[in-house]
């Protein structure tokens, strides 16, 4: 590994998803300093190693130190963004703020585009820290499960084959195996539009529709996010891998999922403020599906599925209908070139 197991790694954002990367990543470095927000939470940490309203249960290793401070982030020889995706931009600038050095690396690990811009995350990040390299790791990977260290596999995306290779071993332990690829923006677009099929799959489910319409949803899923992904600009190869049906099989059949369990209550009559707010954690497939439709319209794609969840959670459509609607639509054959 290129990097130095003396050196110091920042994970910005202590959720799930940032404490449990903070543990993958803390057995190649000596610190890990894990940026939060809350002064309560940062403390809890520090003082007992849990985190215990994002990983119960999970003792944190001791060389992980949270702050609330981003200047703490300037000593880094790496950085991990796993802020969710409408507090990326506000990330980068406070790194552009504090001076990190220019030769040091950001990792996007959110899973979602920008609302009004299109933008994925690493074009953010690329856009305020344009002299750092930019990374993205994806794939099937509930925190829940990587944070008690049960296998799985992940894609980490750079266009710079060297540090690819550099950022696999970062994110390689005996119970978590990585691959790499260049194409930054289908890993990315797979990580975003998954989570919207998710809601629609735990909308399925809560209207207590069984594994057969699962499956199916999955299979359309998988055809409509290689396509809407191949025309945002990813390779139609990498919606077949980890980041594409990997995760979107991980995310449509894993009680684990927050987009899920999103689109369960909806489909099991609550409304979506009531849904959001039991939930207590990011669930992006639901600012993400306004900001995904947004983009199908532009790129001018066909997305019955997206359509669909977009019009049950912000056109207050019954599941019922959006349903028979979606399954009435006329009758096309399978592959269409
Ligand atoms: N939880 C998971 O299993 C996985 C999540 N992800 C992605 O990682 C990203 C982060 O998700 P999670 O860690 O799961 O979310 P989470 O809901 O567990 O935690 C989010 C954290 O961000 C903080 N936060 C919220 N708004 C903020 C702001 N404006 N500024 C600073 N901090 C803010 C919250 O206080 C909380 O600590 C999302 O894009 C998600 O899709 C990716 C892979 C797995
Ligand atoms: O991205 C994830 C697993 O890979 C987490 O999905 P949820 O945000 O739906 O929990």
């Amino acid at each position: 590994m290129a990097f130095d197991s003396s050196q110091t790694v920042a994970v910005l954002g202590a959720g799930s998803w940032g404490s449990a990367l903070a543990i993958l990543v803390s057995e190649h470095f000596q610190k890990v300093i894990l940026v939060g927000r809350d002064p309560e939470q940062i403390a809890e940490i520090n003082a007992f190693h849990t985190n215990r309203n994002y990983l119960p249960k999970i003792k944190l290793p001791t060389n992980i130190e949270a702050t609330t401070d981003y200047n703490e982030v300037a000593e880094a020889a790496l950085i991990l963004s796993v802020l969710p995706t409408s507090a990326t931009r506000e990330g980068a600038e406070a790194l552009k703020k504090v001076g990190i050095k220019a030769n040091v690396p950001v990792v996007s690990c959110a899973k979602g585009i920008e609302r009004n811009t299109g933008r994925r995350m690493s074009e953010i990040i690329a856009e305020l820290l344009p002299e750092n390299p930019i990374a993205v790791l994806s794939g099937p990977n509930h925190a829940e499960e990587v944070s008690a260290k049960m296998a799985t596999c992940a894609v980490v995306g750079c266009s710079d084959e060297e540090l690819a290779a550099d950022l696999q071993s970062v994110f390689t332990a005996n119970y978590f195996r990585t691959y790499t690829s260049d194409d930054i923006a289908g890993i990315e677009l797979g990580g975003a539009l998954k989570n919207v099929f998710a809601i629609a799959a735990g909308i399925v489910a809560g209207i207590g529709l069984g594994d057969n319409a699962i499956a199916a949803l999955v299979t359309r899923g998988l055809t409509e996010m290689t396509r809407l992904g191949v025309a945002l600009g990813g390779r139609q190869e990498t919606f077949s891998g980890l980041s594409g049906i990997g995760d979107l099989m991980a995310t449509c059949y894993s009680p684990h999922s927050r987009n899920n369990r999103v689109g369960k209550a909806l489909g099991s009559g609550e409304t979506l403020q009531e849904a959001t707010d039991r939930l207590g954690m990011v669930a992006e497939g639901v600012p993400n599906t306004l900001s995904i439709y947004e983009a199908a319209r532009k790129a001018g794609i066909e997305t019955p599925l997206i359509d669909a969840v977009y019009q049950v959670l912000y056109e207050d459509k019954p599941a019922q209908e959006a349903l028979v609607e979606l399954l009435t639509r006329e009758p096309k054959p399978e592959h269409v070139d």
